[in-house]
Protein backbone atom coordinates (compact mmCIF):
# COMPACT_ATOMS: atom_id res chain seq x y z
CA UNK A 1 0.00 0.00 0.00
CA UNK A 2 1.29 3.76 -0.82
CA UNK A 3 2.66 4.91 2.32
CA UNK A 4 2.44 8.87 2.51
CA UNK A 5 4.78 11.02 1.33
CA UNK A 6 5.26 14.28 3.52
CA UNK A 7 7.83 15.91 1.07
CA UNK A 8 4.86 16.09 -2.19
CA UNK A 9 2.66 18.33 0.50
CA UNK A 10 3.23 21.56 -0.64
CA UNK A 11 2.84 24.93 1.22
CA UNK A 12 -0.54 25.03 -0.89
CA UNK A 13 -1.84 21.82 0.99
CA UNK A 14 -4.64 21.87 3.71
CA UNK A 15 -4.85 19.41 6.65
CA UNK A 16 -0.89 19.83 7.79
CA UNK A 17 -0.34 17.83 10.80
CA UNK A 18 -4.12 16.31 10.65
CA UNK A 19 -4.18 12.21 10.95
CA UNK A 20 -7.71 11.61 10.25
CA UNK A 21 -11.05 12.84 8.87
CA UNK A 22 -14.61 11.42 10.06
CA UNK A 23 -17.49 12.21 7.92
CA UNK A 24 -21.08 12.49 8.98
CA UNK A 25 -24.21 12.84 6.25
CA UNK A 26 -26.19 16.24 6.53
CA UNK A 27 -28.56 16.02 8.81
CA UNK A 28 -31.12 19.25 7.66
CA UNK A 29 -33.73 17.44 5.52
CA UNK A 30 -33.04 17.49 1.38
CA UNK A 31 -34.95 19.85 -0.85
CA UNK A 32 -35.04 23.74 -1.31
CA UNK A 33 -33.02 25.65 -3.84
CA UNK A 34 -29.35 24.34 -4.89
CA UNK A 35 -26.22 24.73 -3.09
CA UNK A 36 -24.38 26.90 -5.52
CA UNK A 37 -20.12 26.49 -5.46
CA UNK A 38 -17.74 27.15 -7.83
CA UNK A 39 -14.96 25.02 -8.64
CA UNK A 40 -11.03 25.89 -8.45
CA UNK A 41 -9.19 26.14 -11.88
CA UNK A 42 -8.21 22.62 -13.83
CA UNK A 43 -5.40 21.35 -13.05
CA UNK A 44 -4.66 20.20 -16.05
CA UNK A 45 -5.04 23.36 -18.02
CA UNK A 46 -3.31 25.11 -15.04
CA UNK A 47 0.19 22.98 -15.45
CA UNK A 48 -0.03 23.40 -19.52
CA UNK A 49 -0.59 26.58 -19.65
CA UNK A 50 2.38 27.18 -16.98
CA UNK A 51 4.73 25.39 -19.19
CA UNK A 52 3.67 27.27 -22.44
CA UNK A 53 3.75 30.43 -21.13
CA UNK A 54 7.15 29.47 -19.82
CA UNK A 55 8.60 28.65 -23.04
CA UNK A 56 6.71 30.92 -24.99
CA UNK A 57 8.22 34.56 -26.21
CA UNK A 58 6.85 37.42 -24.11
CA UNK A 59 4.86 38.07 -20.96
CA UNK A 60 1.76 36.00 -20.47
CA UNK A 61 -1.15 36.39 -17.13
CA UNK A 62 -2.91 33.79 -16.01
CA UNK A 63 -6.16 33.91 -13.87
CA UNK A 64 -7.94 31.35 -11.95
CA UNK A 65 -4.77 29.63 -11.32
CA UNK A 66 -5.51 26.41 -9.25
CA UNK A 67 -3.61 26.26 -6.08
CA UNK A 68 -3.09 22.71 -5.15
CA UNK A 69 0.19 20.07 -4.92
CA UNK A 70 0.23 19.58 -8.42
CA UNK A 71 0.51 23.11 -10.13
CA UNK A 72 2.58 24.54 -6.51
CA UNK A 73 5.27 21.54 -7.81
CA UNK A 74 5.21 22.65 -11.52
CA UNK A 75 5.97 26.66 -10.47
CA UNK A 76 8.47 25.60 -8.61
CA UNK A 77 10.62 23.70 -10.96
CA UNK A 78 9.90 26.83 -13.20
CA UNK A 79 11.11 29.04 -11.04
CA UNK A 80 14.30 26.82 -10.35
CA UNK A 81 14.72 26.60 -14.03
CA UNK A 82 14.99 30.46 -13.53
CA UNK A 83 11.94 31.83 -14.95
CA UNK A 84 10.21 35.15 -13.84
CA UNK A 85 7.15 34.32 -12.35
CA UNK A 86 5.13 36.50 -10.05
CA UNK A 87 1.79 34.64 -7.60
CA UNK A 88 -0.13 37.61 -6.98
CA UNK A 89 -3.94 37.02 -5.64
CA UNK A 90 -5.69 36.95 -8.76
CA UNK A 91 -3.37 35.79 -10.97
CA UNK A 92 0.35 34.59 -12.59
CA UNK A 93 2.69 36.82 -14.50
CA UNK A 94 5.27 34.17 -16.26
CA UNK A 95 7.90 35.78 -18.42
CA UNK A 96 8.71 33.38 -20.74
CA UNK A 97 12.30 32.89 -21.73
CA UNK A 98 11.92 30.89 -25.29
CA UNK A 99 12.55 27.62 -24.58
CA UNK A 100 16.19 28.57 -23.21
CA UNK A 101 16.42 28.35 -19.36
CA UNK A 102 17.96 30.83 -17.20
CA UNK A 103 19.27 28.39 -15.14
CA UNK A 104 21.56 25.35 -16.97
CA UNK A 105 21.44 22.86 -14.11
CA UNK A 106 19.98 22.03 -10.59
CA UNK A 107 17.91 19.45 -9.95
CA UNK A 108 13.72 19.80 -10.03
CA UNK A 109 11.12 18.36 -8.27
CA UNK A 110 7.79 17.61 -9.53
CA UNK A 111 5.97 16.34 -5.97
CA UNK A 112 3.53 13.68 -6.89
CA UNK A 113 1.80 15.20 -10.61
CA UNK A 114 2.05 12.89 -13.37
CA UNK A 115 1.17 15.99 -15.36
CA UNK A 116 4.82 17.82 -14.44
CA UNK A 117 6.44 14.43 -14.58
CA UNK A 118 5.38 13.84 -18.14
CA UNK A 119 5.58 17.30 -19.34
CA UNK A 120 8.96 18.61 -18.04
CA UNK A 121 11.37 16.62 -20.19
CA UNK A 122 10.08 17.18 -23.21
CA UNK A 123 10.19 20.80 -22.36
CA UNK A 124 13.64 20.29 -21.18
CA UNK A 125 15.18 18.48 -23.52
CA UNK A 126 13.96 20.68 -26.25
CA UNK A 127 16.19 23.47 -24.78
CA UNK A 128 19.60 24.16 -26.82
CA UNK A 129 21.52 23.33 -23.29
CA UNK A 130 21.25 22.10 -19.79
CA UNK A 131 21.82 19.69 -17.45
CA UNK A 132 18.84 18.74 -15.12
CA UNK A 133 17.72 15.94 -12.77
CA UNK A 134 13.43 15.32 -12.74
CA UNK A 135 12.70 13.68 -9.37
CA UNK A 136 9.35 12.94 -8.09
CA UNK A 137 7.11 11.71 -5.09
CA UNK A 138 7.48 8.32 -3.98
CA UNK A 139 4.01 7.58 -5.23
CA UNK A 140 5.19 9.61 -8.95
CA UNK A 141 8.28 7.41 -8.85
CA UNK A 142 6.42 3.92 -9.11
CA UNK A 143 4.23 5.70 -12.12
CA UNK A 144 5.39 5.19 -15.83
CA UNK A 145 7.80 7.08 -18.04
CA UNK A 146 9.34 4.83 -20.42
CA UNK A 147 7.43 5.16 -23.14
CA UNK A 148 7.98 8.97 -23.19
CA UNK A 149 11.75 8.78 -22.49
CA UNK A 150 11.62 6.30 -25.42
CA UNK A 151 10.02 8.52 -27.65
CA UNK A 152 11.59 11.89 -26.91
CA UNK A 153 14.46 10.14 -27.62
CA UNK A 154 13.54 9.39 -30.86
CA UNK A 155 13.68 12.79 -31.96
CA UNK A 156 16.80 13.93 -30.44
CA UNK A 157 16.28 13.78 -26.80
CA UNK A 158 19.04 12.42 -24.56
CA UNK A 159 17.01 11.46 -21.49
CA UNK A 160 18.42 8.62 -18.82
CA UNK A 161 16.82 6.94 -15.82
CA UNK A 162 18.79 7.00 -13.13
CA UNK A 163 17.95 4.59 -11.31
CA UNK A 164 15.38 2.12 -12.45
CA UNK A 165 14.13 1.62 -16.08
CA UNK A 166 11.18 3.50 -16.95
CA UNK A 167 11.30 5.66 -13.98
CA UNK A 168 11.87 8.77 -11.88
CA UNK A 169 14.87 10.02 -11.28
CA UNK A 170 15.71 11.32 -14.68
CA UNK A 171 18.75 13.06 -16.04
CA UNK A 172 18.35 15.24 -18.95
CA UNK A 173 20.96 16.40 -21.24
CA UNK A 174 19.66 18.98 -23.44
CA UNK A 175 20.52 19.44 -26.68
CA UNK A 176 17.74 20.66 -28.39
CA UNK A 177 15.48 18.45 -30.31
CA UNK A 178 15.85 17.07 -34.59
CA UNK A 179 12.30 16.61 -34.60
CA UNK A 180 11.05 13.71 -36.71
CA UNK A 181 8.73 10.19 -36.64
CA UNK A 182 7.76 8.31 -33.58
CA UNK A 183 4.94 5.77 -33.01
CA UNK A 184 3.58 6.13 -29.91
CA UNK A 185 1.35 3.92 -27.90
CA UNK A 186 -1.79 5.54 -26.09
CA UNK A 187 -2.73 2.47 -24.36
CA UNK A 188 -0.61 3.50 -20.57
CA UNK A 189 -1.22 7.33 -20.43
CA UNK A 190 -2.69 10.12 -22.87
CA UNK A 191 0.03 12.37 -21.05
CA UNK A 192 2.90 10.94 -22.65
CA UNK A 193 1.73 11.93 -26.21
CA UNK A 194 0.58 15.24 -24.81
CA UNK A 195 4.56 15.55 -23.48
CA UNK A 196 5.89 14.95 -26.89
CA UNK A 197 3.60 17.34 -28.61
CA UNK A 198 4.17 20.37 -26.31
CA UNK A 199 7.86 20.45 -26.96
CA UNK A 200 7.93 19.53 -30.76
CA UNK A 201 7.53 22.81 -32.12
CA UNK A 202 10.93 23.75 -30.31
CA UNK A 203 12.67 20.75 -32.68
CA UNK A 204 14.77 21.65 -35.71
CA UNK A 205 11.99 19.69 -38.10
CA UNK A 206 8.66 18.59 -38.28
CA UNK A 207 7.25 16.43 -35.57
CA UNK A 208 4.89 13.57 -36.56
CA UNK A 209 3.31 11.36 -33.70
CA UNK A 210 1.86 8.12 -34.83
CA UNK A 211 -0.35 6.40 -32.24
CA UNK A 212 -1.19 2.76 -33.67
CA UNK A 213 -3.86 1.77 -30.55
CA UNK A 214 -5.91 4.17 -29.67
CA UNK A 215 -5.63 6.19 -26.40
CA UNK A 216 -6.61 6.35 -23.22
CA UNK A 217 -8.69 9.29 -22.19
CA UNK A 218 -8.06 10.97 -25.82
CA UNK A 219 -9.73 13.98 -24.43
CA UNK A 220 -6.64 15.51 -22.39
CA UNK A 221 -4.76 15.22 -25.97
CA UNK A 222 -7.41 17.51 -27.16
CA UNK A 223 -6.60 19.53 -24.32
CA UNK A 224 -3.19 19.95 -25.39
CA UNK A 225 -3.60 20.64 -28.78
CA UNK A 226 -6.55 23.62 -28.39
CA UNK A 227 -4.40 25.15 -25.79
CA UNK A 228 -1.08 25.30 -28.19
CA UNK A 229 -3.18 27.05 -30.84
CA UNK A 230 -4.53 29.44 -28.45
CA UNK A 231 -0.52 29.63 -27.85
CA UNK A 232 -0.14 30.09 -31.51
CA UNK A 233 0.89 26.73 -32.88
CA UNK A 234 -0.91 24.35 -34.89
CA UNK A 235 -1.23 20.87 -34.51
CA UNK A 236 -2.75 18.89 -37.71
CA UNK A 237 -4.21 15.54 -36.79
CA UNK A 238 -7.05 13.39 -37.18
CA UNK A 239 -10.10 13.10 -35.38
CA UNK A 240 -8.97 10.84 -32.40
CA UNK A 241 -5.45 11.67 -32.54
CA UNK A 242 -4.07 8.59 -34.21
CA UNK A 243 -1.71 10.62 -36.16
CA UNK A 244 -0.10 14.48 -35.02
CA UNK A 245 1.86 16.86 -37.31
CA UNK A 246 3.54 19.71 -35.51
CA UNK A 247 6.21 22.39 -37.68
CA UNK A 248 8.83 24.00 -36.22
CA UNK A 249 6.92 27.60 -34.49
CA UNK A 250 7.59 29.46 -31.29
CA UNK A 251 4.68 29.85 -28.53
CA UNK A 252 3.27 33.78 -27.94
CA UNK A 253 2.63 35.11 -24.74
CA UNK A 254 -1.26 35.06 -23.59
CA UNK A 255 -3.19 36.50 -21.41
CA UNK A 256 -5.68 33.95 -20.29
CA UNK A 257 -7.89 32.43 -17.48
CA UNK A 258 -8.32 28.67 -16.37
CA UNK A 259 -11.53 27.30 -16.56
CA UNK A 260 -13.27 24.89 -13.55
CA UNK A 261 -11.49 21.96 -12.87
CA UNK A 262 -14.27 19.48 -14.24
CA UNK A 263 -12.80 16.52 -12.11
CA UNK A 264 -13.12 18.34 -8.82
CA UNK A 265 -17.02 19.26 -9.55
CA UNK A 266 -17.70 15.54 -9.83
CA UNK A 267 -17.50 15.31 -6.20
CA UNK A 268 -20.08 17.64 -5.32
CA UNK A 269 -22.30 16.67 -8.13
CA UNK A 270 -22.18 13.00 -7.07
CA UNK A 271 -23.13 14.24 -3.45
CA UNK A 272 -26.07 15.60 -4.37
CA UNK A 273 -26.74 12.15 -6.50
CA UNK A 274 -26.22 10.52 -3.35
CA UNK A 275 -28.69 12.89 -0.83
CA UNK A 276 -31.09 13.61 -3.38
CA UNK A 277 -30.08 17.24 -2.73
CA UNK A 278 -29.58 19.80 -5.46
CA UNK A 279 -25.85 21.42 -6.23
CA UNK A 280 -24.86 23.81 -9.02
CA UNK A 281 -21.23 24.44 -9.60
CA UNK A 282 -21.70 27.86 -10.97
CA UNK A 283 -18.21 28.16 -13.45
CA UNK A 284 -18.44 25.17 -15.39
CA UNK A 285 -18.66 25.31 -18.71
CA UNK A 286 -20.58 22.94 -20.37
CA UNK A 287 -18.47 23.04 -23.18
CA UNK A 288 -15.57 21.98 -21.70
CA UNK A 289 -13.39 19.54 -23.24
CA UNK A 290 -12.21 18.08 -19.56
CA UNK A 291 -13.65 14.53 -20.40
CA UNK A 292 -14.93 14.46 -16.77
CA UNK A 293 -17.71 16.70 -17.70
CA UNK A 294 -19.11 13.84 -19.13
CA UNK A 295 -20.04 12.17 -15.99
CA UNK A 296 -23.39 14.01 -15.55
CA UNK A 297 -24.49 11.94 -18.15
CA UNK A 298 -23.86 8.94 -16.02
CA UNK A 299 -25.38 10.62 -13.02
CA UNK A 300 -28.61 10.86 -15.72
CA UNK A 301 -28.65 7.52 -15.91
CA UNK A 302 -28.95 6.90 -12.33
CA UNK A 303 -31.83 8.77 -12.24
CA UNK A 304 -30.58 12.38 -11.51
CA UNK A 305 -31.76 15.79 -13.30
CA UNK A 306 -29.32 17.34 -14.74
CA UNK A 307 -29.65 21.30 -16.16
CA UNK A 308 -26.49 22.55 -18.10
CA UNK A 309 -27.93 26.19 -18.73
CA UNK A 310 -27.00 29.58 -17.70
CA UNK A 311 -23.32 28.66 -18.12
CA UNK A 312 -23.04 26.23 -15.45
CA UNK A 313 -24.33 22.32 -14.17
CA UNK A 314 -26.80 21.59 -11.88
CA UNK A 315 -27.68 18.11 -10.94
CA UNK A 316 -30.72 17.24 -8.63
CA UNK A 317 -30.38 13.56 -6.99
CA UNK A 318 -33.78 11.02 -7.05
CA UNK A 319 -35.37 10.95 -4.18
CA UNK A 320 -33.54 9.23 -1.06
CA UNK A 321 -30.63 8.92 -3.30
CA UNK A 322 -32.13 5.67 -4.80
CA UNK A 323 -29.87 5.38 -7.83
CA UNK A 324 -30.27 3.19 -10.79
CA UNK A 325 -27.58 0.54 -11.34
CA UNK A 326 -28.02 -2.22 -13.37
CA UNK A 327 -25.45 -1.63 -15.95
CA UNK A 328 -21.86 -2.38 -17.58
CA UNK A 329 -19.56 1.18 -18.21
CA UNK A 330 -16.53 1.35 -20.06
CA UNK A 331 -14.95 4.75 -18.07
CA UNK A 332 -12.01 4.60 -20.01
CA UNK A 333 -12.61 8.00 -21.53
CA UNK A 334 -13.02 9.59 -18.17
CA UNK A 335 -11.24 7.07 -15.47
CA UNK A 336 -10.31 9.66 -13.04
CA UNK A 337 -13.97 9.25 -12.04
CA UNK A 338 -14.09 5.48 -11.53
CA UNK A 339 -13.57 5.64 -7.83
CA UNK A 340 -16.12 8.45 -7.89
CA UNK A 341 -18.66 6.06 -9.67
CA UNK A 342 -17.50 3.30 -7.45
CA UNK A 343 -18.34 5.56 -4.73
CA UNK A 344 -22.00 5.80 -5.83
CA UNK A 345 -22.77 1.87 -6.89
CA UNK A 346 -23.82 0.49 -3.74
CA UNK A 347 -26.75 3.33 -3.18
CA UNK A 348 -28.09 1.97 -6.50
CA UNK A 349 -30.44 -0.95 -7.35
CA UNK A 350 -28.69 -3.47 -9.38
CA UNK A 351 -25.06 -3.98 -9.95
CA UNK A 352 -22.60 -1.69 -12.17
CA UNK A 353 -19.82 -3.33 -14.09
CA UNK A 354 -16.79 -0.81 -14.48
CA UNK A 355 -14.50 -1.68 -17.27
CA UNK A 356 -11.55 -0.79 -19.67
CA UNK A 357 -10.13 0.91 -17.12
CA UNK A 358 -6.72 -1.13 -16.61
CA UNK A 359 -4.34 1.80 -17.39
CA UNK A 360 -5.56 3.48 -13.58
CA UNK A 361 -3.32 0.41 -11.83
CA UNK A 362 -0.90 3.01 -12.69
CA UNK A 363 -2.26 6.12 -11.03
CA UNK A 364 -1.68 7.48 -7.68
CA UNK A 365 -2.13 3.55 -7.04
CA UNK A 366 -3.44 0.88 -8.11
CA UNK A 367 -6.64 2.07 -8.32
CA UNK A 368 -9.06 -0.65 -9.14
CA UNK A 369 -7.07 -2.99 -6.28
CA UNK A 370 -7.22 0.15 -4.24
CA UNK A 371 -11.13 0.87 -4.31
CA UNK A 372 -12.05 -3.28 -4.37
CA UNK A 373 -10.54 -3.18 -0.93
CA UNK A 374 -11.78 -0.21 0.45
CA UNK A 375 -15.21 -1.19 -0.45
CA UNK A 376 -14.68 -4.43 0.91
CA UNK A 377 -13.37 -3.48 4.29
CA UNK A 378 -16.96 -1.55 4.17
CA UNK A 379 -18.85 -5.00 3.80
CA UNK A 380 -19.93 -4.37 0.26
CA UNK A 381 -19.31 -7.06 -2.24
CA UNK A 382 -16.81 -5.64 -4.94
CA UNK A 383 -15.00 -8.20 -7.65
CA UNK A 384 -11.88 -6.86 -9.02
CA UNK A 385 -11.04 -7.82 -12.57
CA UNK A 386 -7.98 -7.35 -14.72
CA UNK A 387 -9.03 -3.99 -16.20
CA UNK A 388 -12.28 -3.10 -14.12
CA UNK A 389 -14.70 -4.23 -11.63
CA UNK A 390 -18.18 -5.53 -10.39
CA UNK A 391 -19.62 -3.48 -7.30
CA UNK A 392 -22.91 -4.71 -6.28
CA UNK A 393 -25.45 -3.04 -4.05
CA UNK A 394 -25.21 -3.11 -0.32
CA UNK A 395 -25.04 -0.89 3.09
CA UNK A 396 -21.76 0.17 3.72
CA UNK A 397 -20.28 -0.60 7.34
CA UNK A 398 -17.73 1.60 8.75
CA UNK A 399 -15.65 -0.75 10.89
CA UNK A 400 -12.21 1.24 11.17
CA UNK A 401 -10.60 4.54 9.49
CA UNK A 402 -10.23 3.79 5.95
CA UNK A 403 -6.66 4.36 4.44
CA UNK A 404 -6.20 6.75 1.42
CA UNK A 405 -3.06 5.24 -0.59
CA UNK A 406 -1.48 8.97 -0.61
CA UNK A 407 -3.96 9.05 -3.24
CA UNK A 408 -6.39 12.66 -3.71
CA UNK A 409 -9.17 10.31 -5.71
CA UNK A 410 -9.25 7.49 -3.29
CA UNK A 411 -10.06 10.19 -0.05
CA UNK A 412 -12.29 12.41 -2.14
CA UNK A 413 -14.67 9.15 -3.28
CA UNK A 414 -14.77 7.22 0.13
CA UNK A 415 -15.60 10.87 1.56
CA UNK A 416 -18.80 10.85 -0.62
CA UNK A 417 -19.54 7.37 1.06
CA UNK A 418 -20.04 9.64 4.64
CA UNK A 419 -22.97 11.33 3.46
CA UNK A 420 -24.97 8.70 3.23
CA UNK A 421 -23.31 6.67 6.07
CA UNK A 422 -22.51 7.97 9.30
CA UNK A 423 -18.79 7.51 10.64
CA UNK A 424 -17.20 6.94 7.69
CA UNK A 425 -13.14 7.35 8.68
CA UNK A 426 -10.30 8.50 6.33
CA UNK A 427 -6.90 7.94 7.03
CA UNK A 428 -4.43 11.16 6.14
CA UNK A 429 -7.26 13.51 3.91
CA UNK A 430 -4.91 15.56 3.54
CA UNK A 431 -3.72 14.07 -0.06
CA UNK A 432 -6.27 15.83 -1.40
CA UNK A 433 -4.23 18.64 -1.85
CA UNK A 434 -2.55 17.20 -4.99
CA UNK A 435 -5.38 19.06 -6.58
CA UNK A 436 -8.29 20.07 -4.39
CA UNK A 437 -7.48 21.58 -0.64
CA UNK A 438 -10.37 23.04 0.20
CA UNK A 439 -12.42 19.88 -0.17
CA UNK A 440 -13.80 19.00 3.37
CA UNK A 441 -14.47 22.89 3.30
CA UNK A 442 -16.37 22.52 0.36
CA UNK A 443 -18.47 19.23 2.34
CA UNK A 444 -19.17 21.42 4.94
CA UNK A 445 -20.50 24.03 2.84
CA UNK A 446 -22.67 20.68 1.43
CA UNK A 447 -24.29 20.54 4.77
CA UNK A 448 -22.13 17.29 5.60
CA UNK A 449 -20.31 16.84 9.27
CA UNK A 450 -16.21 16.64 9.27
CA UNK A 451 -14.73 15.96 12.29
CA UNK A 452 -10.60 16.48 11.79
CA UNK A 453 -8.38 14.40 14.24
CA UNK A 454 -5.00 16.00 14.31
CA UNK A 455 -1.70 13.97 14.61
CA UNK A 456 -0.72 12.48 18.19
O1 LIG B 1 -3.14 15.18 -19.28
C1 LIG B 1 -3.74 15.34 -18.21
O2 LIG B 1 -3.87 16.46 -17.69
C2 LIG B 1 -4.32 14.15 -17.54
C3 LIG B 1 -4.44 12.96 -18.22
C4 LIG B 1 -5.01 11.75 -17.61
O3 LIG B 1 -3.96 10.86 -17.32
P1 LIG B 1 -3.62 9.51 -18.17
O4 LIG B 1 -3.77 9.81 -19.60
O5 LIG B 1 -2.23 9.22 -17.74
O6 LIG B 1 -4.58 8.44 -17.73
C5 LIG B 1 -5.76 12.05 -16.30
O7 LIG B 1 -6.00 10.85 -15.61
C6 LIG B 1 -4.99 13.00 -15.43
O8 LIG B 1 -5.70 13.29 -14.24
C7 LIG B 1 -4.76 14.31 -16.14
C1 LIG C 1 -4.18 10.56 -12.61
C2 LIG C 1 -4.23 11.76 -12.02
O1 LIG C 1 -3.22 12.65 -11.94
P1 LIG C 1 -1.83 12.89 -12.67
O2 LIG C 1 -1.96 14.24 -13.30
O3 LIG C 1 -0.84 12.85 -11.58
O4 LIG C 1 -1.65 11.81 -13.68
C3 LIG C 1 -5.45 12.25 -11.33
O5 LIG C 1 -5.52 13.45 -11.02
O6 LIG C 1 -6.38 11.45 -11.10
Amino acid sequence: MQASDPEARSPWSSLDGVAEAELHPPDASAGGPAVRLAAAGSKSVTNRVLLLAAMAEGTSVVRNVLRSDDTYWCIDALKRLGVPIDVSADAVRIVGTGGDWPNRSGTLYAGAAGTVARFLPGVLAASERGEWRLEGSRSLSDRPVGPLVEALGRIGADIRCEAEPGRLPLAVSAKGLRGGRVVLSGGLSSQFISGVLMASPYAAGPTEIVVPDGIVQHAYVGITVDLMKRFGVTVEHDERYGRLAVKPGRYAAQDTAVEADASTACYYLAFAALTGRSVRVDNLPPETRQPDAGFVRLLERMGCAVDETGGGVEVRGPAGGRLRGGFAVSMKEMSDQTMTLAALAPFADGPIAIGDVAHIRGHECDRIAATCESLRRLGIDAEERRDGLTIRPGTPKPSGALPTYDDHRMAMSLALIGARVPGVRLLDPGCVSKTNPPFFDELRRLGMGVRLTPNG
